[in-house]
């Protein structure tokens, strides 16, 4: 078992109901996973804690077997090797060009001064370049990200995602800037990377359909609580209507 997520609580606010509420999960290495839920649902707080970009109030959550949420410093750094992230908005360096922004990747690889001076080993180099091939951007690596379209610069935030050489990809809404064409090329992307790789993906999605088409397992939140947990065939309309209750 990749992951085991136990009793997993968030609140931001003492007084406040749970962002999420006994959150409970086994995630096995190379499942494809897509999390629906209303805005607010508690989605954004889900991944963000596996990362730890987000501290949970209460819970356990077992990496490979290591429990991770009380994690600090090197070892913190160590593990967040094993998780990469892509988001809505892409998080790129608009200033910068294709090829840095890749290579950002892998800064958790690199010492303080080798990121400062930008020294990055000709190794790394060549995965940046691999990767950009893989998303089919070779030929962009020297035109600065503001000129590339936004289809363009998630498959950048995705090289960006494969240099790193995680064990897990998550996405927080990585679709929902795209017209309807251009987030299912970004979804097969993904879904090539995930069967040739065996990289977990774990998708937080606007859209059911793309769940239903692209996913292994659809997990369903509603304030804080999983009330869907199983594959695309069994997300019929009284599912749905739980979770988007
Ligand atoms: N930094 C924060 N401080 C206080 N409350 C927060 C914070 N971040 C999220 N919340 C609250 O936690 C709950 C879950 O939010 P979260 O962003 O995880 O939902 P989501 O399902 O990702 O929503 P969306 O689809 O709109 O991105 C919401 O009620 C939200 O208002």
């Amino acid at each position: 078992m990749q992951l085991i997520i136990k009793d997993l609580k968030k609140h931001y606010n003492k007084k406040e109901t749970f962002a999420l509420d006994h959150v409970n999960l086994h995630i096995d290495q190379g499942e494809f996973i897509s999390i629906l839920g209303l805005s607010g649902s508690g989605k954004s707080t889900f991944i963000r804690c596996l990362n730890r970009l987000i501290d949970p109030t209460e819970g356990e959550i077992y990496f490979e077997g290591q429990e991770i949420t009380k994690l600090r410093g090197e070892a913190l750094r160590l593990y967040r090797r094993n998780l990469a992230m892509i988001f809505q908005h892409y998080n790129l360096i608009p200033r910068m060009k294709v090829l840095t922004n890749v290579l950002v990747g892998r800064f958790g690889y690199l010492s303080p001064l080798q990121i400062l001076l930008k020294q990055f080993p000709k190794e790394d180099v060549e995965k940046a370049n691999e990767a950009l091939q893989k998303v089919g951007l070779l030929s962009f690596a020297e035109r600065p990200i503001k000129t590339l379209s936004g289809g363009q610069q998630q498959r950048v935030g995705i090289a960006r995602a494969l240099i790193q050489q995680p064990k897990i990809i998550l996405g927080d809404e990585p679709v929902s800037s795209l017209d309807p064409v251009t987030a299912k090329e970004i979804m097969l992307l993904l879904k090539e990377i995930n069967e040739n790789r065996k990289i977990t993906m774990m998708i937080n999605l606007h859209s059911v359909e793309l769940a239903k088409t692209f996913s292994t397992r659809i997990i369903g939140l509603n304030n804080g609580s999983i009330v869907f947990d199983g594959p695309p065939s069994a997300l019929d309309e009284v599912e749905i209507n739980r979770i988007y209750r």
